[in-house]
């Protein structure tokens, strides 16, 4: 279960304080695919870094699979991160400097497992459409490329979330498809996917529609008919 206990988050320019994340409690089941969505600044991003731990909250708790996250220190957060979730970003964030199979053993390289780095790479790529492209680097393959390499990357120690933010936002329509269809066969591998997204037709397709406005939960668009519970407390 993924779940936040009246969460706040605030930014500040000097000035003012934005109030971006306002007061939000809910639970998400395991082995589910749920969207975000809402306007642009609405705060979906803001609510993801927090669900992942890449940011803090202001007030409240987060707790991911049993582990409240916001308890962890720094150096515990980051173990966790590595081994536990999965992140996928919209523009990618793959090293340039590095082939699609060296970008995707690298979280192995802070992992406990380090046994058979490459072939478990090779298998995620082969898992992804990329197996031709292994020894290729970023900047020479597409974008949608770029993205199946990214969850490969993300799948690399087997976490069973995974977070993505707009992870289709940089994509056209046939490569958008290909990579909800990537995550709704790891929906169906067991894995929680939570997507940020602005796509409302690919919102449709997952199990549950957590729909944002100004820094809340808002009841948004229906979920699908094989929605499994997903939402507010
Ligand atoms: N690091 C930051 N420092 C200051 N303000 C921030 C920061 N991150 C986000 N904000 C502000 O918080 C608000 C919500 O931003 P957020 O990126 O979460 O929205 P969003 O719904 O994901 O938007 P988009 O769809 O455009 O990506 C915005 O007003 C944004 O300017």
């Amino acid at each position: 279960m993924i779940k936040t206990e009246n969460i706040e988050k605030y930014f500040t320019n000097g000035n003012e304080w934005n109030h971006v994340v306002k007061n939000i409690s809910l639970a998400i089941p395991l082995t589910s695919f749920t969207a975000i969505t809402g306007k642009s600044g609405s705060g979906k991003s803001t609510l993801l870094n927090l669900l992942c731990g890449i940011d803090q909250p202001f007030k409240g708790r987060i707790h991911i699979n049993g582990n409240d996250i916001t308890s962890f220190s720094k150096r515990k957060l980051t173990k966790w991160r590595n081994a536990e979730i999965g992140i996928v970003f919209q523009s990618f964030h793959l090293l340039p400097s590095l082939t699609l199979i060296e970008n995707v053993m690298l979280p192995m390289e802070f992992s406990s497992n380090k046994k058979n780095k490459k072939s478990r790479a090779a298998g995620l790529l082969q898992k992804v459409g990329l197996e031709n492209k292994a020894n290729m680097f970023p900047d020479y393959v597409s974008g949608g490329e770029k993205q199946r390499a990214a969850i490969a990357r993300a799948l690399a120690n087997d976490p069973p979330v995974l977070f993505a933010d707009e992870p289709t936002g940089n994509l056209d329509t046939e490569n958008a498809a290909h990579i909800m269809e990537l995550f709704l066969a790891l929906k169906n591998e067991n894995k929680t996917i939570v997507m940020v997204t602005h796509d409302l037709e690919l919102a449709g397709k997952t199990d549950k529609i957590i729909h944002m406005k100004d820094g809340q939960i808002i009841e948004g668009p229906a979920a699908a008919p094989r929605a499994r519970g997903a939402g507010f407390i």
